[in-house]
């Protein structure tokens, strides 16, 4: 077969996705220890990449769209559970290769409480110790989907429990309570790591761990070895080899770093996890996870160079959980040839993956407002729906003001304040701090321990507002952020959802403010069009938040827009209620 290189493709944005839309065929054979992360490395098949090249992308996708599974029964679950939707009848069919049936028992999904989803009772017993009797949507459809096999790709909103939804059906099969279930419970018996969860960053990281804690309780919370960048390696090697783990979870390059030395053995893991899957594709991380794809769950004595076996043989030995609030075709594409049924998952739809159209998840989805461009696909989805978006125009100068009010007129009691540039960071914590609201700043730079620190400050309620940089963007979990403020815009959609996705989590309230300039408008509406939600715009007169209606200011001049701009930006600075009663009058009328 021959082998597939990536041809890079950039995206808007700053994230840069592996060209996974474009790809050549390379006969020639490359060096895999340092080459690039390849579509063969995600378990790209020889024909589909041969079809691809011929440019008969839609005909091999409609073919395989149209296979029909012979046991697949049609769903007939309520409208509360989840559905498997039937696949796209469309044009003609190019058969591939005939795949074993996907059997999906669809009335496990609608379960209510976890010891409804057959876990083991001694895992039902820990969950309710912490207070967790309820799954989520998304778990209630991950975890029997998990346990039945399959490779999957989970997108959910963010905040919508997505690390328990894979983490529990781990614990079912590695563990204390899987080894207690099957009587096997002699510490010396264990076969190493069996599981290796990967995340973009050391607070993500850090966070899985802490999940994973939780439910191991401090008797087995040795269990589970952090790997992540910034911490002392010798030590994460010490603890290895000391405790034996079962789990891991870490950063792709300290993983592979440790991974290379020979100090951390995954041959026999069942599990690889991907936890912001789109973004450990980027650019960013194709060497390290290039090396973790390759060596994760694969036998030595299962010859990866074999090319006649295939990269299905050798792919069947580990089962991959994909796991991201965006999911961009790109991943559907190269997930979707995995040998184990790989299946998308979503709050309630478990779909197959190759009958995910190529315009992407959302296309299934019941929002047909979304832009087909890549970059949107998922972004919709990927909204905690109790969240309601604005944006107020305010001039660069005064945006950390605005920001001020705005907490004032929204009682924001926990906000997370996105910059682009992390100089700036510190200036606005510095302009916060001389208005009395306690703030911090939290970026890449600062130490581990001082982002320890702030973090957990920031959580416990000592600061009121964090000043973050993309860093916070993807996984933080703070439960009572209420309000994320954008003070500059984020560079796309999904950029704007993993920000947004900061506060309303696990179905709470929050608001999100974008400040822009009012040369950026344009940015805010195309944001609205592409995520199809409404973004209003607002502004604070008087410590209160005032929505402009949508008809005013479309059928305001922008004579009239001027005016009204300058009018606030003079009473802004004079304090002037008169003018802002002005202004408020021309608004309404
Ligand atoms: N079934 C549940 N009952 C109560 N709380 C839960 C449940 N599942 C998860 N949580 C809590 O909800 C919060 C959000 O979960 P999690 O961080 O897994 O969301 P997520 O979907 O991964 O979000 P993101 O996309 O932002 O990473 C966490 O604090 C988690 O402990």
């Amino acid at each position: 077969m021959a082998d597939v290189d990536l041809e890079e493709e950039l995206v808007p944005g700053s994230t840069q996705y592996f060209g996974l839309f474009r790809y050549k065929l390379n006969l020639s054979s490359y060096d895999r220890e340092s080459g690039p992360l390849t579509l063969t490395s995600l378990g790209f098949r020889g024909q589909e990449l041969e079809a691809t090249e011929n440019k008969d992308t839609t005909l091999e996708t409609t073919g395989k769209r149209n296979r029909t599974y012979k046991n697949e029964k049609p769903s007939s679950v309520s409208s509360e559970a989840p559905k498997i939707i039937p696949k796209a009848v469309t044009g003609a069919i190019k058969p591939v290769k005939v795949k074993a049936p996907l059997k999906i028992d669809s009335t496990l999904f609608s379960a209510k409480t976890f010891s409804e989803l057959n876990l083991p009772s001694m895992l039902i017993a820990r969950l309710e110790r912490v207070g967790l009797t309820v799954p989520t949507d998304v778990q209630s459809t991950a975890i029997p989907t998990i346990l039945q096999n399959h490779d999957v790709v989970i997108q959910s909103y963010t905040g919508s429990g997505k690390t328990l939804a894979y983490l529990l059906p781990i614990l079912c099969e590695v563990g204390p309570f899987a080894n207690k279930l099957s009587g096997e419970e002699d510490p010396d018996k264990r076969i190493g790591v069996e599981a290796v969860i990967v995340a973009p960053s050391r607070e993500l990281g850090m966070q899985i761990v802490r999940e994973f804690e939780k439910i191991l309780g401090p008797e087995d919370k040795k269990l589970v070895q952090q790997l992540v960048g910034g911490a002392n390696k010798s030590r994460q090697e010490e603890a290895l080899r000391k405790n034996k783990p079962s789990f891991v979870v870490g950063t792709p390059g300290r993983i592979a770093e440790i991974s290379a030395t020979g100090k951390l053995h995954t041959h026999n893991c069942r599990f690889l996890v991907l936890d912001e899957v789109d973004e450990l594709l980027s650019f960013n991380f194709r060497e390290d996870m290039h090396r973790i794809l390759e060596h994760v769950g694969r036998r030595p004595g299962a010859e990866p160079h074999n090319k006649a076996k295939g990269p299905l043989v050798r792919r069947t030995e580990r089962r991959t959980i994909l796991v991201s609030a965006t999911v961009p075709f790109s991943v559907i594409r190269a997930a979707s040839s995995w040998g184990r049924d790989p299946v998308l998952v979503r709050a309630k739809t478990v779909v197959p993956l190759e009958s995910v159209p190529a315009a992407g998840p959302d296309t299934l989805s019941k929002n047909p407002t979304n832009s087909s461009s890549t970059i949107t696909q998922g972004a919709a989805d990927s909204l905690p729906p109790g969240l309601k978006h604005y944006y107020c125009v305010s001039k660069l100068q005064h945006k950390v003001d605005s920001l001020r009010r705005c907490v004032h007129a929204l009682d924001a009691r926990s906000v997370i304040a996105f910059m682009n540039h992390t100089k700036r960071l510190k200036d606005a914590v510095f302009k916060l701090e001389a208005r009395g609201i306690t703030a911090a700043e939290l970026h890449g730079d600062l130490g581990k321990l001082a982002r320890s620190t702030t973090l957990k400050k920031f959580k416990n309620g000592e600061l009121r507002v964090l000043v973050t940089n993309e860093l916070s963007a993807r996984g933080l979990d703070v439960a009572q952020c209420d309000l994320v403020v954008n003070l500059d815009l984020p560079t796309d959609s999904i950029h704007y959802a993993h920000r947004a996705g900061r506060a309303g989590r696990l179905g709470r309230k929050g608001s999100v403010v974008s400040m822009c300039e009012e040369s950026e408008v344009f940015i805010m509406k195309k944001l609205h069009k592409q995520l199809g939600i409404p973004i209003q715009k607002c502004d604070f007169p008087e410590g209160k938040l005032s929505v402009f209606k949508e008809e005013t200011i479309k059928e305001m001049s922008s004579e009239a827009a001027a005016r009204i701009n300058l009018i606030l930006a003079l009473a802004l600075e004079k304090g002037n209620e008169k003018l802002l009663q002005e202004r408020k009058e021309i608004v309404k009328g």
